[in-house]
């Protein structure tokens, strides 16, 4: 499906927290984007594991323009089992048309395997040249039986609740696949832990779509309680509204 134009006023509005053109707080780090769609009650999905559309077909557009802007594209495997998203990027500016290497490389938090890559939209697409083959982080490798031969798979230390560290994992994927850029789209569990994560995430990008998806939606809410945003601007579309932002790191008790 073909994308609408891009709003004019949308790369201004984004400029200041792109990968690009944003200041660099931790240049050691790839920059990180945590972008997602939500209802007006703070729902990603009408439900888990179904896909959702919230997005105005103007704001799916700039997210294909926030694409084109990163190296790479995050999300969490309940996602990839959910939505079986392409991922790639069908935005391109008028005078450079779209190529393979305008898509971001795929990254699927998956430390159990539980994805597969045969059979899914990301590897159609990678297949017809529109999009690029994922990286797969796991736990242990010598866990995962069958392994796709055009997905990459790289271990990542997890704690003892099997969680991995996300801003080690970033610069071991800096390290690894050379990412300067991580585009970070969902799901719930991703975003959660990444809302109090000022270390890792360096722009915050939001759509708030125009309708409620109701009390069995896939809530977004960081579980560690308050989280104050700073550089917050809003843009207003046709229905949805975008806020670009920092997270703002919590006040230490001696500072
Ligand atoms: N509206 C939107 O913008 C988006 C909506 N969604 C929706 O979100 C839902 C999926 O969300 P969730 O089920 O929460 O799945 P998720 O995509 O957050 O994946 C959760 C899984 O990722 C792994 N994981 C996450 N953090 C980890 C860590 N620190 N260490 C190790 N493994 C980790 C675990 O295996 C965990 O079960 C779907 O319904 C999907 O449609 C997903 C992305 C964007
Ligand atoms: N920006 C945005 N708006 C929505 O309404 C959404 N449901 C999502 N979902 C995210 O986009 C992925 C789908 O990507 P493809 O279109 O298949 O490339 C989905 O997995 C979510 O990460 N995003």
């Amino acid at each position: 499906m073909s994308l609408v134009p891009l709003k004019d006023d949308l790369p201004s509005f984004l400029d200041q927290y792109l990968p690009t053109t944003a200041v660099r707080n931790a240049p050691q780090k790839p920059f990180v984007t945590l972008t997602y769609a939500q209802s007006l009650d703070s729902r990603i999905s009408k439900g888990k594991g179904l896909r959702t559309t919230i997005s105005h077909p103007e704001t799916k557009t700039m997210t294909h323009y926030l694409r084109y802007q990163h190296d790479a594209i995050m999300i969490g495997c309940g996602t990839a089992l959910a939505d079986d998203p392409g991922l790639n990027c069908k935005w391109a500016p008028a005078d450079n048309p779209l190529r393979t290497s305008s898509s971001p490389r795929p990254v699927i938090i998956d430390p159990q395997g539980k994805w597969d890559f045969e059979g899914s939209k990301m590897q159609q697409l990678f297949r017809e040249g529109a999009g690029k083959p994922p990286v797969i982080v796991v736990r242990d490798l010598s866990s995962i039986l069958r392994r796709h031969p055009d997905a990459t798979y790289v271990s990542a230390s997890a704690n003892s609740a099997g969680q991995f560290d996300w801003l080690r994992l970033m610069l071991h994927l800096k390290s690894e696949f050379g990412f300067e850029s991580i585009m970070i789209e969902g799901g719930a569990l991703v975003i959660n832990q990444l809302l109090s994560r000022p270390d890792v995430v360096d722009s915050l990008i939001v759509t708030v779509g125009a309708k409620y998806l109701g009390l069995e939606g896939v809530e977004v809410s960081p579980p560690s309680g308050e989280v104050n945003l700073c550089n917050v601007k809003w843009w207003r579309g046709t229905v949805d509204a975008v806020m670009g932002a920092e997270l703002e790191s919590p006040q230490l008790p001696w500072q």
